[in-house]
């Protein structure tokens, strides 16, 4: 396949013949800052409806690809089509389409919740009411409505997480793709969360989410990639990529990961008790 094609035409349809192309494809995606090769021509197709997880240890690339993914940051090389949709020649379709939650969010922080909430929905031209009636429903449903008259700068790490999640959503988007959504939040929060994005999968939306904690992808996805070093190391249906184990075992496997710490850090151990 060549790098820069559009996405072919893929047998998940309706079953009556009709076809659709994947949520996401990215093709030969390529990133570098300065000496650092961040993302090194990664191509991947994420499946209509899918609940996906994108594993792969720090400094893998997975934020640089989410970003290049989600038109946040452009390529060297490579492009990536939404629902086949091009994110760079044709920005406005691909990025309606999409709810994004990026890794160190820049919130409008001087605005209240509420307001950062009706004026997200008003960019994405929903009428004031309609903004104002979702952004509501949002705070109530993610245990923000005491904090809605307070300014986001004000906002702890767990709850700037949840209103940045609250304005990936407003618009109600087809594909969500959220960085590390579960980051510094509560368990109950986590939980809402977590019962939010099952239901909008369920409804046929799609997910894409990166995370480092191997049990919660292997609960909630139903589709994985593991990257490291900027390349795509294993993807496909979460059973056929862990195979017999788990997906850590697997991603441990494929990413080389354990350290024996020898004699290093000895000063570390005391001989107190
Ligand atoms: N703006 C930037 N300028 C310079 N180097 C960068 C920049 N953004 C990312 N990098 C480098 O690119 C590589 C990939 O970083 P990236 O943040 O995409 O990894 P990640 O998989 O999301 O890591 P983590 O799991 O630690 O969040 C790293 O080596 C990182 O230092």
């Amino acid at each position: 396949m060549s790098t820069d094609s559009p996405p072919s035409v893929h047998p998940q349809g309706n079953g009556r013949g009709a076809v659709s192309p994947p949520a996401l494809a990215l093709r030969g995606l390529v990133k570098q800052f300065d000496d650092t090769l961040a993302v090194a021509g990664l191509s991947l197709d994420v499946p209509t409806g899918s609940f996906f997880g994108l594993v792969g240890p720090n400094g893998a690339g997975k934020t640089t690809t989410l970003s290049l993914t989600t038109g946040l940051l452009r390529p060297d090389a490579g492009t990536a089509f939404v629902l086949g949709h091009d994110v760079w020649s044709d920005p406005v379709t691909a990025k309606r389409l999409l709810g994004v939650l990026p890794d160190g969010l820049a919130l409008f922080d001087r605005l209240t919740g509420a307001q950062l909430l009706e004026y997200i929905g008003r960019l994405h031209r929903l009428d004031r009411e309609l903004a104002r009636q979702r952004a509501a429903e949002l705070l109530d449903v993610l245990d923000l409505t005491d904090a809605g008259d307070t300014l986001v700068v004000d906002y702890s790490a767990g709850m700037t997480k949840k209103i940045g999640l609250a304005c990936a959503l407003i618009h109600a988007p087809r594909i969500l793709v959220l960085d590390e959504p579960f980051e510094s939040v509560d368990p109950v929060s986590a939980t809402t969360i977590r019962s939010i994005l099952q239901s909008f999968a369920a409804s046929g939306g799609t997910v894409v989410l990166s995370s480092h904690v191997m049990a919660l992808v292997e609960q909630m996805c139903d589709h994985v990639a593991i990257i490291a070093g900027g390349q795509v190391l294993a993807t496909g249906a979460l059973d056929h990529v862990r195979g017999d184990g788990s997906l850590e075992e697997r991603f441990v496997d494929l990413v080389g990961g354990h350290r024996d710490l020898g004699n290093g850090l000895a000063w570390l151990r005391t001989s107190q008790g």
